[in-house]
């Protein structure tokens, strides 16, 4: 029977243990107490005496791995990676020992549904420590990159379970990078994806800080939906848009089925997993974020459709930072907004119910029973929405999801699930006046960005908080030397540069006509079917020739041909489908599909431009630059002379007979039957007597990896690059003199970010 690793400070013993099982230096080095924040937390009284040992301890612990399988978007995957890891990596994880300690095994939450929650008792910076360990954390990097999974601590698979997300809602996620949550709304919004259609629901993922929106960017972009649009805003004045007529001539107000306020936070539910969090606690933290949240949470609950559901959390478990910001919003929406009775929602999920009492602090730490025995000098900074009302018992705040680290071994977590019953009138005493003018029983979308434009100035001190916000978060998710580069970089990053900057910097977006003659040329050549929208491609600059052409849906092209659309900072939106690749060799088709939207186009496109092939053509593919038709099985080679020059599609596909069996070496002498057990897809360029794979660096390695491979880069890193050799590169050189063509795919490579995974 297996048990959990030591992970806790203590005798001299186990403090050795650690220091030797746990590579995260820094999470060692940090002195796991606060005891200013072990007396506020007494005081609240959230936990007994009795309980108090067993929570104060786990909170001192590391915390498990944890991550989520794609289950909802390729049916196919997920049943083989669940089928996987308990075929394979179970055991493989079971045999190891420290000092006779075996960690519990790799195992499904049992909370989250359908076993696609996955949970691991090793901190995520063990994991390279021994070489079963090690092969594990190669397997979630690889499948990682290819969206088979996300890593994601598990308290934050919460709220979007509770957000009750259906494939033709429209999501706000207001506060989104680095994207965890954004990637499980997105999923969700695929589900049950039906061939060849693509959903009607739409997802709106938004983040005030512009460096975190490109993080966001990367961890979306793995999903390939074109259902997404990222935005750039303080999430308390989301601009109000007029929407663009749908197909069917209808307006649609620019409003939401579901919105995720996950707002920013002090963050002290994350000690488990940011150590750091021990040393900066401090009263004030929760203080200067109490009427930030109030006012996303606001914004959210405008821009809600009635009969919505929105959902805010928190990873703090701070009163000031969660049932106060519940119980404020509550008594301004005056009946308009429920708390929503979670009890029955993910019954395995233990939780301990929202408080009704709290007491506040100063910011020197002591106890102030109301606003006005607050210092005067100190008074500019308290609000009585601080305090709990004398009312907070007739909230329902019980109805909060409170989580606890000891309960099941996670982060600690706070949630409130709310329903909006009736319009919500923004209660603003200065304004009433002009509000009545104008008044109608809802406050308008339009009206709400004026209020929001108008009250700008007055926010500037929330805004600060913002942007102090966003850079602490960024320190509070790094760890060891990622910290001193994250100080060093947050130095550079002008204010400007992170907030606001996206609004000029974005190329606008140019919508091709069906008939366009870019569009007739690769719908010709890649048989697209009839019924694909063709009037949904679009380009982001007219100088190049529709260079890079993406695709949206339709949800997101009426927001885009929103009349007031320069008021949306957008960042990111479309899949990259077709590519413009400058070619000496004349082909019929300019187009190469890219590999970003192949996933999605496969389904689309007829079988004309598409080679079945086996696992041997791929490996061939990765580990030489460019293949000659010679080099590849001979069985093969009549069908590739055959094929017209010019980009095809490569598909493998581990059920059909012929590739059953084959052996994957690496793995197989490892006890593991190999990563892929899903089709792989992907982008092929046919020169006149070569071939080349369209994947970039990144794509190359993780594929290869997945095969249990190795794999030389594309041509131009061979090169240049430590991981070629110089065989490698002399043949590549000598195989692009035969065919000049080839070179490609390094142009579009990903923008890489660092990783981040909450
Ligand atoms: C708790 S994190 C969000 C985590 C994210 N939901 C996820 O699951 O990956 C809070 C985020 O809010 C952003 N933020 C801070 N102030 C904001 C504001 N006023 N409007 C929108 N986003 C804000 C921060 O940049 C940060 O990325």
């Amino acid at each position: 029977m297996g048990r959990r690793f030591s992970r806790k400070r203590g005798g001299a013993k186990e403090g050795k243990e650690r220091k030797e099982r746990d590579t995260n230096t820094t999470y060692n080095e940090v002195k796991r107490e606060n005891a200013q924040m072990e007396e506020f937390y007494r005081a609240q009284n959230i936990i007994s005496d009795e309980e108090w040992p067993t929570f104060w301890g786990h909170l001192q612990l590391g915390l498990p791995t944890s991550f989520r399988i794609t289950g909802t978007r390729r049916q196919e995957n997920f049943f083989m990676l669940v089928g996987f890891e308990s075929n394979a990596f179970v055991p493989l994880l079971s045999s190891v020992s420290d000092e006779g300690v075996v960690a519990n095994p790799l195992r499904p939450l049992a909370w989250y549904p359908d076993e696609l929650g996955w949970h691991f008792d090793v901190p995520r910076g063990m994991l390279k420590k021994s070489p079963e360990y090690a092969k594990f954390h190669q397997f979630l990097v690889a499948e990682t990159e290819v969206g088979n999974i996300s890593r994601q601590e598990a308290v934050s698979m919460i709220p979007p379970l509770l957000l009750d997300v259906q494939p033709q809602h429209w999501v706000m996620d207001m506060c989104a990078a680095p994207g965890s949550k954004t990637a499980q709304i997105i999923e969700m919004v695929h589900a049950n994806e039906q061939y060849k259609v693509v959903p009607s629901g739409l997802i709106l993922a938004n983040d005030a800080d512009y460096r975190r929106s490109h993080m966001l960017i990367h961890q979306t972009k793995r999903l390939q939906s074109p259902c997404l649009i990222v935005t750039n805003h303080d999430a308390s004045m989301m601009p109000a848009l007029k929407l663009a007529p749908n197909k069917a001539g209808q307006s649609i107000p620019f409003e939401f089925d579901r919105v995720l306020a996950d707002v920013p936070c002090s963050g002290d539910g994350t000690l488990r997993k940011n150590p750091m969090v021990w040393t900066n606690w401090s009263h004030g933290g929760a203080m200067g974020l109490h009427q930030t949240q109030i006012n996303i949470l606001q914004r959210g609950v405008q821009m809600l459709k009635v009969g919505g559901r929105i959902v805010y959390s928190t990873c703090s478990l701070n009163p000031m930072e969660n049932e106060a910001v519940v119980a404020e919003m509550l008594s301004r929406a005056n009946g308009t907004l429920e708390l929503v009775d979670v009890s029955d929602e993910l019954p395995l999920l233990k939780r301990r119910p929202g408080i009704s009492d709290w007491k506040v602090f100063t910011r020197e730490g002591a106890v102030v029973d109301k606003i006005e025995d607050v210092p005067s000098d100190a008074k500019g900074k308290y609000f009585p929405s601080m305090w709990p009302s004398k009312d907070a018992s007739k909230l329902h705040l019980d109805r909060c999801l409170r989580i606890y680290p000891h309960l099941q071994d996670t982060g600690g977590f706070f949630v409130a699930v709310f329903k909006k019953t009736a319009p919500y009138v923004v209660p603003n005493p200065g304004r009433a006046a002009k509000d009545k003018a104008e008044a109608s029983t809802e406050t308008t979308p339009a009206k709400d960005a004026a209020v929001a434009d108008e009250t700008q100035d007055e926010k500037t001190t929330d805004q600060e908080d913002n942007t102090a916000t966003g850079d602490k978060h960024k320190l509070e998710t790094a760890t060891g030397e990622e910290e001193s580069t994250v100080a060093a970089k947050r130095a550079r990053v002008s204010r400007a540069e992170r907030y606001g900057a996206a609004v000029n910097r974005e190329e606008p977006f140019l919508f091709l006509d069906a008939q366009n003659n870019d569009v007739k040329l690769f719908s010709k050549f890649y048989g697209l079917d009839e019924d694909f929208p063709k009037d949904q491609f679009l380009v982001r600059s007219e100088g190049e020739k529709n260079k890079t052409v993406y695709f949206v849906s339709e949800a997101v092209k009426s927001i885009l041909q929103s009349e007031d659309i320069h008021r949306l900072k957008v960042v990111n939106t479309g899949v990259r489908t077709f590519i413009r690749q400058d070619s000496n060799t004349v082909v019929e088709c300019s187009f190469r599909i890219h590999s970003e939207g192949i996933a999605m186009m496969r389904q689309f496109v007829s079988n004309a431009r598409v080679m079945t092939v086996r696992l041997k053509e791929v490996i061939t593919l990765l580990q030489s630059p460019y293949p000659k038709i010679s080099e590849f099985p001979e069985a093969v080679q009549e069908r590739l002379t055959a094929l017209q020059t010019g980009c095809c599609i490569f598909e493998f596909d581990p059920e059909l007979e012929e590739n059953k069996d084959q052996p994957n070496e690496r793995w197989e002498g490892q006890g593991l039957t190999g990563f892929v057990k899903s089709k792989l897809v992907f982008p092929v360029w046919k020169a006149q007597v070569s071939f080349n794979m369209l994947l970039n660096k990144q794509e190359r390695r993780s594929l290869a990896m997945r095969l249990g491979v190795d794999c030389v880069d594309s041509p131009h890193v061979v090169e240049g690059g430590a991981k070629g050799t110089a065989a490698a590169a002399k043949k590549a050189a000598e195989a692009a003199k035969d065919d000049e063509d080839t070179a490609m795919g390094e142009e579009d490579e990903a923008v890489i970010e660092e990783g981040d995974d909450e």
